[in-house]
């Protein structure tokens, strides 16, 4: 069998719902095919259960910074509104029902299955071809990366999906990785009396991020209770039915009621047939523009292209899918200035190139660093207030080509830096510019002058 469309989006993750809702609305014959939740990762185990997660847990620590400063209080943790939060509010109980008839309601067709590339232009599910007249779009998104670990296979490990999903509160959990979900996940636990231990192959948390990032982190998980071993992967992993027994390279061994694992995502191009459109399925990702075009009548978007797993990222590429595939004229992507938070407490707000990054670049490079604490809204703030602001300049082009804003509401100090090095600020207006008093941004103007 076999159906005809203007586009056919296979994958309907937060790139993919975006592309097919947005050519939809533009009058264009659209077909969606989903394999699971309309809306993907992001909105059921991903940023929005994990944040609300991360909300409460928040308050817990507020909490518990009373003592000394305002008073006194008792906090007692309780995971039950957590979960029926997660289940409430965002997921509906891992139902996508709104996402769909939000999807169909403009007027875009929602095709349930597993789809693979059947040639240029072509899909199939299921034993039905649907042959687009324009574009395919594949949004399929990644799984988490299981490593190669003796007995890891065999247990009935977590990955993000069963975390998310937790009613009960773990008494014990190892996170093995400590990049932005085992950090995010295992500090939220903690925080409610789990007993957390984090294990990460690099020699420093957050390795991707400034190193003076990574020292942050670690001494906020470290105060929440989070046992912490850097430069130190698992090599062994057993289950008794009751709990795992985990032995780390260092030769330590942990016994614990549940392991996460959270050490990257894969792309896995073998199911998608992207070997009939001429591309290599055993590829790291699917390879696009600068217009995100992979092949004959292919676009891809979001996670599946491997340029940043965010879902900023995700929505950013669909509106320039979305122009190219309608004719229209924009600019076509640069991730020179692509911001990503870390949502610990304290956030990681980091945007462009590492100090490291640049160097590599081959950059005359100027680093100027603020510490929060000596900042004076970080001073008024007191508990809670650790933190670091690092900027990267481009010495010979006097602006910012990176930065860095670890501390309370890093996440939102970063947008002022996310704009300097999009609109490639000069450092000489930064530096003569008016910042609010006292505000946590206005140690970006400390760190301006530290230029060096
Ligand atoms: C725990 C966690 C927390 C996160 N927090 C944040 C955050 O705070 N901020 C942020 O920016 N990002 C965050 N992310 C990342 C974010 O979720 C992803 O970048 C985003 O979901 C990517 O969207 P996507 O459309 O590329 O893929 P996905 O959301 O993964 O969607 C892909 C979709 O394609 C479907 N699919 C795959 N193959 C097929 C097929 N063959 N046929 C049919 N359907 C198929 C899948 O079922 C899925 O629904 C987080 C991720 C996780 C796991
Ligand atoms: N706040 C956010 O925006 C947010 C939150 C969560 C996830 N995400 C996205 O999801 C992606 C995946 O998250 P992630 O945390 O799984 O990946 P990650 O790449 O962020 O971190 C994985 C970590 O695991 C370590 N590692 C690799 N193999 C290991 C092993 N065998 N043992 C121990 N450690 C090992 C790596 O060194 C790395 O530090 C992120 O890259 C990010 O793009 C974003």
């Amino acid at each position: 069998m076999s159906e005809q469309a203007d586009v056919v989006v296979l994958g309907l993750g937060v790139g993919g719902e975006a592309v097919a809702g947005w050519l939809a609305e533009a009058g264009l014959d659209v077909v969606g095919v989903e394999g699971n939740l309309v809306g993907g990762e992001c909105p059921y185990w991903g940023c929005i259960p994990s944040k609300m997660m991360i909300r409460s847990a928040g308050l817990l620590a507020e909490g518990r910074r009373i003592d000394g400063m305002a008073g006194h209080a008792e906090v007692h943790p309780d995971w039950a509104p957590v979960a029926q939060r997660i289940r409430d509010e965002a997921t509906t109980d891992w139902n996508d029902q709104i996402a769909a008839d939000r999807l169909t309601g403009k007027g875009a067709r929602l095709v349930r299955g597993w789809g693979r590339l059947a040639g240029p232009g072509a899909v199939e599910v299921d034993g039905t071809v649907y042959r687009a007249r324009r574009a395919v779009v594949v949004g399929a998104g990644t799984a988490p990366a299981i490593p190669p670990i003796e007995g890891l296979a065999d247990t009935p490990y977590w990955t993000n999906r069963e975390a998310l999903e937790t009613k009960e509160l773990p008494e014990s959990l190892l996170v093995l990785g400590g990049g932005a979900i085992g950090l995010e996940l295992a500090q939220a636990f903690a925080r409610f009396g789990s007993q957390v231990t984090v294990a990460e192959a690099a020699d420093r948390l957050l390795s991707m991020e400034e190193p003076e990032a990574s020292d942050v982190v670690r001494a906020a998980m470290e105060a929440d209770g989070v046992r912490v071993h850097t430069g130190n992967a698992a090599s062994m992993v057993s289950h008794d039915g009751l709990e795992f027994a985990v032995t780390l390279q260092d030769g330590t061994d942990h016994t614990v009621q549940r392991l996460l694992v959270s050490v990257g995502r894969r792309v896995q191009l073998g199911n998608l047939g992207v070997d009939t459109v001429g591309l290599d399925p055993s590829a790291r990702a699917i390879e696009v523009d600068e217009r995100m075009r992979a092949a004959e009548k292919l676009w891809a978007v979001g996670d599946v292209t491997g340029r940043g797993a965010f879902t900023h990222v995700a929505m950013y590429q669909a509106a320039i899918v979305v122009r190219d595939i309608l004719g229209q004229e924009g600019p076509p992507a640069d991730y020179s200035a692509l911001p990503r938070v870390t949502f610990t407490d304290p956030e990681v707000g980091a945007v462009g190139m590492t100090q490291a990054q640049a160097e590599k670049a081959g950059l005359r490079v100027r680093v100027g660093v603020a510490e929060v604490p000596s900042t004076t809204r970080g001073w008024i703030h007191k508990a809670g207030n650790d933190g670091v602001i690092k900027l990267v300049e481009d010495a010979d082009r006097g602006v910012l080509v990176g930065a860095t804003t670890a501390g309370p509401h890093g996440g939102e100090v970063l947008g002022a830096l996310a704009v300097a090095v999009h609109g490639e600020v000069p450092v000489e207006r930064l530096r003569h510019m008016i910042y609010a008093y006292p505000t946590f941004h206005r140690g970006i103007e400390e760190a301006v002058q530290s230029l060096a």
